[in-house]
């Protein structure tokens, strides 16, 4: 099992890092998205970490063709996607299992989607249902909740109305790629706006996606092919918050993160920093499908915060918030934020159990949890083969010598992010 043992940090720094992996949410929709064009798409700065890597090799046994160098993929889709020989490994990526299935559920053929044990571990009900419920065959353990899945393409789906019962970019991504290929109009709504690349991206391909005045987004069922992708994918700004925290913990520090997705539904968790007093600054420098530019984080006294909005544009960055807020003056408060409960891990059991072990004061709730904030010190964690859990207690380590078990989980979003931390020193 790998392990890292990070030392305090007992300099300031300043630091300028261009280096930060790629988007995750945007890397697996460009993917996916070529396979609805019939030219080739080319994609820079794609994320070569294994959940994206997977996502590309799944469209690849679909029938599209990958030349790669790097982080430079160019796909070519086939005229008609291919039954695999072979079950389609999604590996940790919830993304990429609940895509897949709004993606082939009217695809000609039969596939089975498996992941790693965490994976198989997820609800995927919150798919499974809706895309039933307008003519997919879908199926799997606990009756089509748990991984394996077994997806028999249809002919036809139903065209529908459906107001999700959970905010989910997962969820209403995949209703989104289903109704593409639906026989008349579908609408999609959700209470809260959640991330939406998938409309940027979809729309500038040609698609025709439009939301209406009652909140309902209106797809209409391709017509033809859709324009192929030429893109950068900017910088993950969840990876990135990672170094944002290291400085908002680190006295007189301060870093300038390059050219990051500004989309307003991926930056919150740098509002709540700023709430708690570090000094944030979005320079936006383009817009190409979405905005995006440079953060800067300047280190300041930390004070305490309530987070109960929102929760769905921050939800990836609240393991790595619960460390500032151990580290914040006074009681912080997360509620409203039952879906971290089903990620790579219970992010709530996890977060306050790790923060136990560092001897942070918590209450733990069925939502969320209280902080109350101070101090941390060093221990002995396990990353509960969750990523995020891994780099937010690693960057608490700054702060107090921290030991961080089982972290080869990191390698799924974000490979170089020990030698990123690594450079602080
Ligand atoms: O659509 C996406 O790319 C994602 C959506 C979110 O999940 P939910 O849709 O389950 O909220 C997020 O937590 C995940 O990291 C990526
Ligand atoms: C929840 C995450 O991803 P996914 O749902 O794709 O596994 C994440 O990266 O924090």
């Amino acid at each position: 099992m790998e392990k890292f043992s990070i030392k305090k940090l007992d300099k300031a720094f300043n630091i300028e890092i261009d280096s930060i992996a790629s988007d995750k949410s945007i890397s697996h929709r460009c993917a996916m998205f070529s396979l609805f064009s019939n030219e080739t798409s080319y994609i820079k700065n794609f994320l070569t970490a294994e959940d994206t890597l997977n996502t590309l090799s799944i469209v690849e046994q679909l029938g599209a063709t990958i030349k790669r160098d790097g982080s430079s993929v160019e796909i070519t889709p086939t005229s008609k996607l291919s039954e695999p020989n072979d079950v389609l490994d999604c590996g940790n990526s919830g993304t990429a299992m609940r895509l897949f299935c709004g993606l082939l559920a009217s695809v000609d053929g039969a596939f089975t989607l498996v992941g790693d044990k965490y994976l198989m571990n997820r609800p995927m009900k919150r798919v499974a249902n809706p895309l039933r419920s307008i003519g997919a065959q879908i199926d799997g353990r606990e009756e089509g909740n748990k991984a394996p899945l077994f997806i028999r393409g249809v002919k036809e789906l139903t065209p529908f109305t459906y107001h999700s019962p959970v905010d989910s970019a997962q969820v209403k991504s995949a209703m989104i790629l289903a109704a593409l290929r639906a026989s008349g109009v579908c609408k999609y709504k959700e209470n809260e706006l959640t991330r939406d690349h998938t409309e940027r991206m979809l729309k500038g391909m040609s698609a025709k996606l439009h939301t209406d005045e009652d909140g309902f987004i209106n797809i209409h069922p391709l017509e033809g092919n859709l324009k192929p992708l030429n893109i950068t994918v900017p910088t993950d700004p969840s990876s990135a918050f990672f170094f944002a925290l290291a400085a908002a913990i680190t006295k007189n520090s301060r870093v300038l993160i390059k050219n990051v997705t500004l989309n307003p539904t991926r930056i919150e968790a740098y509002h709540v920093l700023k709430r708690m007093g570090v000094t944030v600054n979005f320079i936006e420098k383009e817009n190409v499908y979405e905005p995006i530019g440079d953060i800067e984080v300047i280190n300041n006294e930390l004070n305490a915060v309530d987070v109960n909005e929102n929760i769905s544009w921050l939800i990836d960055e609240l393991p790595a918030l619960s460390i500032a807020m151990s580290l914040a003056k006074g009681k912080s408060t997360v509620s409203n934020a039952k879906e971290l409960r089903v990620k790579e891990s219970d992010r709530i059991s996890a977060v306050v159990g790790n923060l136990k072990l560092c001897g942070v004061d918590y209450i733990e709730h069925e939502d969320g949890y209280e902080i109350n904030g101070g101090r941390i010190t060093k221990a002995t964690i396990t990353s509960c083969g969750d990523h995020r859990i891994a780099m937010s207690f690693a960057i608490a380590g700054l702060n107090s010598d921290m030991e961080i078990e089982d972290t080869q989980c990191i390698d799924t979003s974000f490979p170089n992010f020990k030698e990123i931390l690594d450079s602080l020193y």
